[in-house]
Protein backbone atom coordinates (compact mmCIF):
# COMPACT_ATOMS: atom_id res chain seq x y z
CA UNK A 1 0.00 0.00 0.00
CA UNK A 2 1.31 3.33 -0.68
CA UNK A 3 2.52 5.78 1.83
CA UNK A 4 -0.01 8.90 1.94
CA UNK A 5 2.95 11.24 2.32
CA UNK A 6 6.11 10.90 -0.57
CA UNK A 7 8.36 12.62 1.70
CA UNK A 8 8.57 9.61 3.49
CA UNK A 9 11.54 7.33 2.91
CA UNK A 10 10.91 4.55 5.21
CA UNK A 11 8.06 4.07 7.18
CA UNK A 12 7.31 1.24 10.13
CA UNK A 13 3.53 0.28 10.76
CA UNK A 14 2.71 -1.02 14.31
CA UNK A 15 5.89 -3.08 14.18
CA UNK A 16 6.02 -6.34 15.98
CA UNK A 17 8.23 -9.23 16.31
CA UNK A 18 7.61 -12.04 18.83
CA UNK A 19 10.55 -14.75 19.11
CA UNK A 20 9.72 -18.11 20.48
CA UNK A 21 12.12 -19.21 23.18
CA UNK A 22 11.48 -22.87 24.17
CA UNK A 23 7.71 -22.39 25.71
CA UNK A 24 8.00 -18.82 26.47
CA UNK A 25 7.33 -15.68 23.83
CA UNK A 26 10.00 -12.88 23.76
CA UNK A 27 8.59 -10.10 22.15
CA UNK A 28 11.74 -8.44 20.51
CA UNK A 29 9.56 -5.22 19.24
CA UNK A 30 6.23 -4.10 20.43
CA UNK A 31 4.28 -2.24 18.39
CA UNK A 32 6.76 -0.31 16.82
CA UNK A 33 5.90 3.62 14.47
CA UNK A 34 8.58 4.62 12.70
CA UNK A 35 8.36 7.60 9.92
CA UNK A 36 12.00 8.96 8.43
CA UNK A 37 11.20 11.62 5.88
CA UNK A 38 13.45 11.63 2.86
CA UNK A 39 16.64 13.13 3.53
CA UNK A 40 16.45 13.33 7.15
CA UNK A 41 19.66 11.95 9.15
CA UNK A 42 16.97 9.72 11.85
CA UNK A 43 18.66 7.93 15.08
CA UNK A 44 17.27 4.74 16.48
CA UNK A 45 18.82 5.26 19.88
CA UNK A 46 18.24 1.87 22.38
CA UNK A 47 20.35 -0.14 25.26
CA UNK A 48 21.49 -3.81 25.00
CA UNK A 49 18.51 -5.52 24.16
CA UNK A 50 15.94 -2.97 22.92
CA UNK A 51 15.35 -4.37 19.98
CA UNK A 52 18.13 -2.50 17.98
CA UNK A 53 18.94 -5.57 15.91
CA UNK A 54 15.61 -7.03 15.36
CA UNK A 55 14.54 -3.42 14.21
CA UNK A 56 17.41 -3.66 11.89
CA UNK A 57 16.63 -6.80 10.53
CA UNK A 58 13.47 -6.25 9.73
CA UNK A 59 14.08 -3.06 8.27
CA UNK A 60 16.30 -4.85 5.76
CA UNK A 61 13.87 -7.35 5.33
CA UNK A 62 16.08 -9.86 6.49
CA UNK A 63 13.43 -10.79 9.52
CA UNK A 64 10.02 -10.66 8.31
CA UNK A 65 8.00 -9.01 11.24
CA UNK A 66 5.21 -11.22 13.02
CA UNK A 67 2.69 -8.39 12.37
CA UNK A 68 2.80 -4.86 11.32
CA UNK A 69 4.39 -3.20 8.03
CA UNK A 70 7.69 -1.67 6.85
CA UNK A 71 7.57 0.61 3.82
CA UNK A 72 10.56 1.67 1.69
CA UNK A 73 9.33 4.25 -0.85
CA UNK A 74 6.02 3.59 -0.59
CA UNK A 75 6.16 -0.78 -0.77
CA UNK A 76 5.41 -2.54 2.13
CA UNK A 77 8.29 -5.38 1.88
CA UNK A 78 6.57 -7.36 4.43
CA UNK A 79 3.64 -8.46 1.69
CA UNK A 80 6.57 -9.06 -1.21
CA UNK A 81 7.03 -12.54 -2.46
CA UNK A 82 10.82 -13.33 -2.34
CA UNK A 83 12.28 -12.31 -5.42
CA UNK A 84 10.08 -8.88 -4.97
CA UNK A 85 11.67 -8.75 -1.57
CA UNK A 86 15.21 -9.23 -3.16
CA UNK A 87 14.36 -6.37 -5.36
CA UNK A 88 13.37 -4.22 -2.99
CA UNK A 89 16.38 -4.99 -0.51
CA UNK A 90 18.40 -3.30 -3.12
CA UNK A 91 16.30 0.13 -1.49
CA UNK A 92 18.76 -0.37 1.69
CA UNK A 93 21.85 -0.28 2.02
CA UNK A 94 23.38 -1.57 5.07
CA UNK A 95 26.62 -0.07 6.94
CA UNK A 96 27.89 -2.71 9.69
CA UNK A 97 30.35 -2.16 12.64
CA UNK A 98 32.46 -4.89 11.49
CA UNK A 99 32.43 -3.45 8.04
CA UNK A 100 31.96 -6.72 6.68
CA UNK A 101 34.25 -6.84 3.97
CA UNK A 102 35.28 -9.46 1.71
CA UNK A 103 38.98 -9.84 2.75
CA UNK A 104 40.29 -11.80 -0.57
CA UNK A 105 38.78 -8.90 -2.93
CA UNK A 106 40.43 -5.93 -3.39
CA UNK A 107 38.13 -2.11 -2.44
CA UNK A 108 37.00 -2.21 -5.63
CA UNK A 109 35.71 -5.47 -5.99
CA UNK A 110 33.78 -5.20 -2.68
CA UNK A 111 32.08 -2.20 -3.77
CA UNK A 112 31.23 -3.86 -7.04
CA UNK A 113 30.22 -6.61 -5.37
CA UNK A 114 26.08 -5.32 -5.31
CA UNK A 115 26.38 -4.51 -8.68
CA UNK A 116 27.96 -7.71 -9.60
CA UNK A 117 25.24 -9.47 -8.10
CA UNK A 118 22.64 -7.82 -10.10
CA UNK A 119 24.53 -8.75 -13.40
CA UNK A 120 25.43 -4.80 -14.08
CA UNK A 121 28.53 -5.49 -16.55
CA UNK A 122 32.05 -5.43 -15.94
CA UNK A 123 33.18 -2.21 -17.41
CA UNK A 124 29.82 0.24 -15.90
CA UNK A 125 30.86 -1.77 -12.39
CA UNK A 126 34.69 -0.75 -12.74
CA UNK A 127 33.22 2.85 -13.23
CA UNK A 128 30.53 3.31 -10.82
CA UNK A 129 32.75 1.37 -7.81
CA UNK A 130 35.69 4.14 -8.84
CA UNK A 131 33.10 7.06 -8.50
CA UNK A 132 32.34 5.69 -5.35
CA UNK A 133 35.23 4.96 -4.17
CA UNK A 134 36.00 8.63 -5.30
CA UNK A 135 33.25 9.78 -3.70
CA UNK A 136 34.27 8.52 0.06
CA UNK A 137 37.97 9.61 -0.82
CA UNK A 138 39.44 6.32 -1.58
CA UNK A 139 40.30 6.60 -5.23
CA UNK A 140 43.56 6.13 -4.67
CA UNK A 141 43.08 2.60 -2.78
CA UNK A 142 40.71 1.08 -5.38
CA UNK A 143 43.28 -2.08 -5.70
CA UNK A 144 44.20 -2.24 -2.11
CA UNK A 145 42.72 -5.23 0.16
CA UNK A 146 40.77 -4.50 3.64
CA UNK A 147 43.97 -6.09 5.29
CA UNK A 148 46.10 -2.84 3.87
CA UNK A 149 43.33 -0.58 5.00
CA UNK A 150 42.73 0.94 8.14
CA UNK A 151 39.36 0.65 10.18
CA UNK A 152 38.28 4.31 8.57
CA UNK A 153 39.43 2.85 4.94
CA UNK A 154 37.61 -0.18 5.73
CA UNK A 155 34.37 1.52 6.95
CA UNK A 156 34.27 4.29 4.00
CA UNK A 157 34.52 1.30 1.49
CA UNK A 158 31.87 -0.31 3.46
CA UNK A 159 29.70 2.63 2.65
CA UNK A 160 30.87 2.75 -0.92
CA UNK A 161 29.82 -0.80 -1.16
CA UNK A 162 26.41 0.40 0.47
CA UNK A 163 25.68 3.03 -2.28
CA UNK A 164 26.36 1.07 -5.30
CA UNK A 165 22.99 0.08 -5.82
CA UNK A 166 21.70 3.47 -5.05
CA UNK A 167 19.84 3.14 -1.90
CA UNK A 168 16.45 5.04 -0.67
CA UNK A 169 18.05 4.72 2.60
CA UNK A 170 21.12 4.53 4.27
CA UNK A 171 21.41 2.11 6.97
CA UNK A 172 24.08 2.23 9.86
CA UNK A 173 24.28 -0.36 12.14
CA UNK A 174 26.66 0.98 15.03
CA UNK A 175 28.94 1.75 11.99
CA UNK A 176 31.61 3.78 13.88
CA UNK A 177 31.29 1.92 17.48
CA UNK A 178 34.64 -0.14 16.65
CA UNK A 179 36.16 2.91 15.58
CA UNK A 180 38.32 5.23 17.76
CA UNK A 181 36.67 8.55 18.35
CA UNK A 182 38.68 10.76 15.49
CA UNK A 183 38.53 8.03 12.99
CA UNK A 184 34.54 7.80 13.98
CA UNK A 185 34.41 11.69 13.55
CA UNK A 186 35.84 11.26 10.08
CA UNK A 187 33.36 8.50 9.29
CA UNK A 188 30.16 10.86 10.62
CA UNK A 189 31.93 13.65 8.53
CA UNK A 190 31.33 11.40 5.40
CA UNK A 191 28.13 10.49 6.04
CA UNK A 192 26.52 14.04 6.97
CA UNK A 193 28.61 14.62 3.76
CA UNK A 194 26.83 12.42 1.75
CA UNK A 195 23.62 13.01 3.53
CA UNK A 196 23.97 17.14 2.71
CA UNK A 197 25.25 16.53 -1.32
CA UNK A 198 23.27 13.59 -2.56
CA UNK A 199 20.24 14.49 -0.18
CA UNK A 200 20.79 10.23 1.00
CA UNK A 201 18.55 9.39 3.81
CA UNK A 202 20.14 7.39 7.09
CA UNK A 203 18.90 6.03 9.58
CA UNK A 204 21.75 5.67 12.17
CA UNK A 205 21.10 2.51 14.97
CA UNK A 206 23.20 2.96 17.94
CA UNK A 207 23.57 3.08 21.69
CA UNK A 208 25.80 5.97 21.25
CA UNK A 209 24.26 9.46 22.22
CA UNK A 210 27.64 11.53 21.55
CA UNK A 211 26.70 10.25 17.97
CA UNK A 212 22.35 11.15 17.67
CA UNK A 213 23.78 14.51 19.15
CA UNK A 214 26.19 14.94 16.37
CA UNK A 215 24.35 13.87 13.18
CA UNK A 216 20.97 13.44 13.24
CA UNK A 217 17.98 15.65 13.04
CA UNK A 218 15.15 13.54 14.44
CA UNK A 219 14.95 10.50 17.14
CA UNK A 220 13.53 7.87 18.99
CA UNK A 221 14.34 6.15 21.82
CA UNK A 222 13.45 2.45 22.00
CA UNK A 223 13.35 0.53 25.10
CA UNK A 224 12.40 -2.76 25.97
CA UNK A 225 10.90 -3.41 21.70
CA UNK A 226 9.21 0.26 21.74
CA UNK A 227 9.44 3.70 20.88
CA UNK A 228 9.48 5.39 24.59
CA UNK A 229 9.60 8.90 22.76
CA UNK A 230 10.92 10.50 19.73
CA UNK A 231 11.01 13.63 18.21
CA UNK A 232 13.04 16.39 16.34
CA UNK A 233 16.28 16.57 18.82
CA UNK A 234 15.83 20.51 19.36
CA UNK A 235 11.90 19.66 20.18
CA UNK A 236 13.02 16.72 22.62
CA UNK A 237 15.46 18.91 24.64
CA UNK A 238 13.32 21.51 24.95
CA UNK A 239 10.05 19.32 26.54
CA UNK A 240 10.98 18.75 30.18
CA UNK A 241 9.19 15.40 30.62
CA UNK A 242 10.63 14.13 27.46
CA UNK A 243 13.27 10.83 27.97
CA UNK A 244 14.42 11.29 24.88
CA UNK A 245 15.52 15.19 25.55
CA UNK A 246 17.01 14.55 29.11
CA UNK A 247 19.17 12.19 27.16
CA UNK A 248 20.45 14.88 25.02
CA UNK A 249 20.76 17.68 27.19
CA UNK A 250 24.67 18.85 27.92
CA UNK A 251 25.57 16.97 30.79
CA UNK A 252 26.28 19.55 33.70
CA UNK A 253 28.62 18.78 36.91
CA UNK A 254 27.61 17.11 40.34
CA UNK A 255 27.22 18.66 43.04
CA UNK A 256 24.67 19.10 45.31
CA UNK A 257 23.42 22.48 46.61
CA UNK A 258 21.53 23.20 49.72
CA UNK A 259 19.31 25.43 51.45
CA UNK A 260 18.01 26.30 47.97
CA UNK A 261 15.44 25.44 45.29
CA UNK A 262 17.37 24.02 42.50
CA UNK A 263 16.12 24.43 38.61
CA UNK A 264 17.58 23.36 35.81
CA UNK A 265 16.68 25.96 32.57
CA UNK A 266 16.81 24.86 28.93
CA UNK A 267 17.38 26.70 26.49
CA UNK A 268 17.32 25.78 22.50
CA UNK A 269 18.32 27.73 19.39
CA UNK A 270 18.91 31.40 19.72
CA UNK A 271 17.60 32.11 23.14
CA UNK A 272 20.76 29.67 24.19
CA UNK A 273 23.09 31.46 22.02
CA UNK A 274 21.75 34.56 23.97
CA UNK A 275 21.91 33.29 26.88
CA UNK A 276 25.76 31.78 26.58
CA UNK A 277 27.25 34.89 25.19
CA UNK A 278 25.88 36.59 28.59
CA UNK A 279 24.11 39.62 26.86
CA UNK A 280 22.97 42.21 28.99
CA UNK A 281 20.03 43.65 27.13
CA UNK A 282 18.63 39.72 26.49
CA UNK A 283 19.83 38.01 29.14
CA UNK A 284 16.69 36.06 30.95
CA UNK A 285 18.80 35.49 33.86
CA UNK A 286 19.33 39.37 34.24
CA UNK A 287 15.85 40.09 33.13
CA UNK A 288 12.74 40.78 35.28
CA UNK A 289 14.84 41.05 38.13
CA UNK A 290 14.64 37.17 38.68
CA UNK A 291 16.70 36.49 41.70
CA UNK A 292 18.72 33.06 40.93
CA UNK A 293 22.04 32.52 41.13
CA UNK A 294 24.20 30.73 38.30
CA UNK A 295 25.42 27.42 40.11
CA UNK A 296 26.47 25.55 36.71
CA UNK A 297 26.30 26.08 32.84
CA UNK A 298 26.70 23.51 29.42
CA UNK A 299 26.46 24.67 26.29
CA UNK A 300 26.56 22.19 23.00
CA UNK A 301 25.19 21.72 18.96
CA UNK A 302 21.87 19.14 19.80
CA UNK A 303 20.61 18.00 15.89
CA UNK A 304 22.24 21.16 14.82
CA UNK A 305 20.65 23.61 16.89
CA UNK A 306 22.36 25.18 20.53
CA UNK A 307 21.00 23.87 23.64
CA UNK A 308 22.15 25.75 26.41
CA UNK A 309 21.29 24.27 30.12
CA UNK A 310 21.90 25.92 33.16
CA UNK A 311 21.47 25.16 36.64
CA UNK A 312 20.95 28.04 39.15
CA UNK A 313 19.41 28.10 42.45
CA UNK A 314 16.36 30.21 43.58
CA UNK A 315 16.93 31.92 46.58
CA UNK A 316 13.94 34.34 47.46
CA UNK A 317 10.74 33.11 49.63
CA UNK A 318 8.26 30.75 48.22
CA UNK A 319 5.92 33.44 46.57
CA UNK A 320 9.14 35.20 44.98
CA UNK A 321 10.58 31.66 43.46
CA UNK A 322 7.06 31.15 41.89
CA UNK A 323 7.07 34.43 40.36
CA UNK A 324 10.78 33.75 39.45
CA UNK A 325 9.68 30.32 37.84
CA UNK A 326 7.13 31.77 35.86
CA UNK A 327 9.53 35.17 34.54
CA UNK A 328 12.17 32.09 33.41
CA UNK A 329 9.67 30.69 31.76
CA UNK A 330 7.97 33.35 30.10
CA UNK A 331 11.70 34.59 28.70
CA UNK A 332 12.19 31.56 27.05
CA UNK A 333 13.69 29.19 29.95
CA UNK A 334 11.90 25.49 29.90
CA UNK A 335 12.44 24.59 33.21
CA UNK A 336 13.49 20.82 34.08
CA UNK A 337 13.76 18.85 37.86
CA UNK A 338 17.46 18.50 38.08
CA UNK A 339 18.10 15.09 38.62
CA UNK A 340 20.80 12.16 38.75
CA UNK A 341 22.45 12.21 34.99
CA UNK A 342 20.89 10.08 32.77
CA UNK A 343 22.88 7.34 31.25
CA UNK A 344 21.84 5.24 28.37
CA UNK A 345 23.69 2.04 29.34
CA UNK A 346 25.96 0.89 27.05
CA UNK A 347 26.20 -3.05 26.01
N1 LIG B 1 16.40 -15.08 17.27
C1 LIG B 1 15.98 -14.79 18.50
N2 LIG B 1 15.38 -15.72 19.27
C2 LIG B 1 14.93 -15.42 20.50
N3 LIG B 1 15.03 -14.21 21.07
C3 LIG B 1 15.63 -13.24 20.37
C4 LIG B 1 16.15 -13.47 19.06
N4 LIG B 1 16.68 -12.31 18.60
C5 LIG B 1 16.51 -11.41 19.58
N5 LIG B 1 15.88 -11.96 20.64
C6 LIG B 1 15.51 -11.27 21.89
O1 LIG B 1 14.83 -10.07 21.53
C7 LIG B 1 15.20 -8.99 22.39
C8 LIG B 1 15.77 -7.85 21.55
O2 LIG B 1 17.01 -8.27 21.02
P1 LIG B 1 17.87 -7.41 19.99
O3 LIG B 1 19.09 -8.21 19.66
O4 LIG B 1 17.03 -6.96 18.88
O5 LIG B 1 18.31 -6.16 20.90
P2 LIG B 1 19.45 -5.05 20.64
O6 LIG B 1 18.88 -3.74 21.04
O7 LIG B 1 19.96 -5.19 19.26
O8 LIG B 1 20.58 -5.46 21.65
P3 LIG B 1 22.19 -5.43 21.40
O9 LIG B 1 22.58 -3.98 21.35
O10 LIG B 1 22.72 -6.13 22.62
O11 LIG B 1 22.45 -6.18 20.14
C9 LIG B 1 16.16 -9.56 23.39
O12 LIG B 1 15.44 -9.93 24.53
C10 LIG B 1 16.71 -10.79 22.70
O13 LIG B 1 17.12 -11.76 23.64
Amino acid sequence: MPTDSPDIALRTTALRKVFRRGSTDVVALDGVDLAVARGQVFGVLGTSGAGKSTLIRCLNGLERPTTGAVEVDGVDITALSRSALRAQRRRIGMVFQQFNLLNSRSALQNVALPLEIVGISRKQRRERALKLLDLVGLSDHADAHPAQLSGGQKQRVGIARALAAEPTVLLSDEATSALDEQTAGSVLDLLSDLNRRLGLTIVLVTHQLAVVKRMCDAAVLLREGRVVDGGTLADAAARPASPLGRLLLPALPDGGEHGAEVLDLVFVGEQARRVMARDDADDPLRARGVAVELLAAAYEPVGGEPVARLRVALRGPVEQRAADRAALTAAGAHPHEPETELELETA
